[in-house]
């Protein structure tokens, strides 16, 4: 079982796949999946993005300087939004960020990182890597090295990596373990390079998981055999 994880969830994990703002039913099935991860006592992080409010590429009227910082304040909304989401189911949660200065939001300082996991709280990280031109995935990429995970889940809405998208193709096949080398050589879209550069440098794997399916988080932070492992 890992005992430090980062989870990366895609903002649409609050409002639904393709959806935008925050479901109802997407709110409880969420909670309820990382409650199975909570009381088991592990230290974890997450890193939100914000597909589900903006995502800077997809503003077209926006510089996309700009653009990217509305995205990275979408992120600091979530993570607010889903630590009162975890309060109000018993979970004990604290968000912290290097882009605002807010009453809830904690600045982003090592040291106090770790007396949150000590304490027993999850770490929210909200606002990326705090510079526009990057993504969620690179941040959480940063973070996982920053907090010394063992492991980087990203819960997407595909079952892992395959040689294809497998949205667009039918006969797309997936692969059970693969190496930085070959996700960065074949550019597999479901991650960004830079975070796949980071982690490699890091010696970080990565487990890509299907968050949509219940229970899989649970078995990817058991190390059952799930989605798919990106090793270094
Ligand atoms: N080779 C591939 N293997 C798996 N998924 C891929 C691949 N190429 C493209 N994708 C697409 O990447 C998407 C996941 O990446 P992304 O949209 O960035 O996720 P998220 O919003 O969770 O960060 C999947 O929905 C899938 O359609
Ligand atoms: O370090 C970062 C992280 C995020 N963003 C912006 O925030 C948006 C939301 O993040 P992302 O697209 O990764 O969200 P997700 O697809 O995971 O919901 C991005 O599109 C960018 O516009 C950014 O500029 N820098």
């Amino acid at each position: 079982m890992y005992k430090r994880v980062l989870l990366k969830l895609s903002g649409e994990a609050l409002s639904g796949e393709g959806g935008k703002g925050f479901s109802e039913k997407m709110l409880t099935y969420l909670v309820n999946e990382i409650q199975k991860i909570h009381s088991l006592n592990i230290k974890l992080g997450i890193v939100i993005g914000a597909g589900n409010i903006f995502r800077g590429k997809e503003l077209k009227d926006f510089r996309i300087q700009m653009a990217d910082q509305l995205g990275m304040l979408g992120t600091v909304i979530n993570s607010l939004y889903l630590k009162n989401v975890f309060e109000k189911n018993g979970i004990k949660s604290i968000v912290v960020s290097p882009i605002v200065n807010l009453p809830s939001v904690m600045p982003l300082k090592y040291d106090f990182i770790e007396q949150y996991f000590e304490a027993g709280y999850i770490v929210l990280f909200g606002g990326g890597t705090s510079n526009p031109l990057f993504t969620t995935d690179t941040a959480a990429a940063l973070r996982a090295v920053e907090m010394n995970a063992d492991i980087l889940v990203k819960a997407t809405k595909v079952d892992g990596i395959y040689d294809k998208d497998p949205k667009l193709f039918e006969d797309a096949k997936k692969y059970d373990i693969i190496t930085y080398e070959q996700a960065i050589k074949e550019q597999i879209k479901v991650m960004d390079t830079e975070a796949f550069s980071i982690c490699e440098k890091n010696n970080l794997s990565i487990l890509i998981i299907n968050f949509f399916k219940e229970g899989n988080l649970l078995k990817a932070v058991e190390g059952e055999n799930i989605g798919t492992k990106v090793n270094y």
